[in-house]
């Protein structure tokens, strides 16, 4: 893809994640893959708002071509992405509510989905009665660190939609922009649904102890 575009898409993507309240303060960073590597965000920068100077251009062993700006803190896992699924072409990563509690509250390193219509919404998927698994990896300040992580868990269970951070966030995968927006998309609504279906449980529980 054209860097242009890419970019244009992610500014686009950017205010739509911005608008659903899953990118606050700063939070969250996107990439797509180009014909000589790819292009992320820059660090620091308020994703709603995003112009095409707040975009970096790297190779695709994650080497500067071009853009003045500090690269996004997690550019790392953004690499590692495009290097681990070929079919990969956009990354969006977001940190929602619902993704940043359900993660914390597990100690499971993957969430498991079942009997939501919504799971169709992901490639591959044809039935709520099949299991979607999310990864969860444990938060990492070692950015390095948390991508070998990812990359040693994709070589024995490839990642097909995404990976959640544990308290951190989700990272969508999708193979152009409009089939990661609806991978974030179902995703982000099936972690509501499950999030309060945990509470209703809760609720339940202390109401008949
Ligand atoms: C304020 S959020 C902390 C950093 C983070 O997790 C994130 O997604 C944004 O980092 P970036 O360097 O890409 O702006
Ligand atoms: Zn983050």
């Amino acid at each position: 893809m054209q860097n242009n575009t890419a970019i244009s898409q992610l500014i686009e993507a950017g205010k739509w994640v911005s608008q659903k309240g899953w990118v606050p303060a700063t939070g969250g960073n996107f990439s797509a893959r180009t014909s000589t590597g790819f292009v992320v965000t820059a660090s620091g920068h308020d994703k709603g708002s995003l112009t095409q100077a707040h975009f970096l251009q790297l190779d695709h062993q994650g080497e500067r071509l071009a853009g003045a700006v500090k690269p996004s803190a997690e550019t790392q896992l953004h690499l590692s992405l495009y290097q681990l699924i070929p079919d990969a072409q956009c990354v969006l990563h977001t940190h929602s509510v619902a993704a940043t509690v359900l993660s914390q509250i597990t100690q499971e390193h993957q969430l498991d989905l079942t009997g939501y219509e919504m799971q169709k919404a992901l490639s591959g998927f044809t039935s709520h009665l099949e299991t979607l698994s999310i990864p969860i990896f444990d938060n990492d300040q070692d950015i390095d660190r948390l991508s070998l992580l990812v990359s040693d868990h994709h070589l024995h269970t490839p990642i097909e939609h995404g990976v959640l951070i544990r308290g951190h966030g989700l990272y969508a995968v999708g193979r152009n922009i409009d089939e990661v927006r609806r991978h974030l998309e179902a995703l982000e609504f099936l972690f509501s649904c499950e999030l309060e279906r945990l509470k209703i449980i809760g609720i339940q529980a202390g109401v008949t102890k």
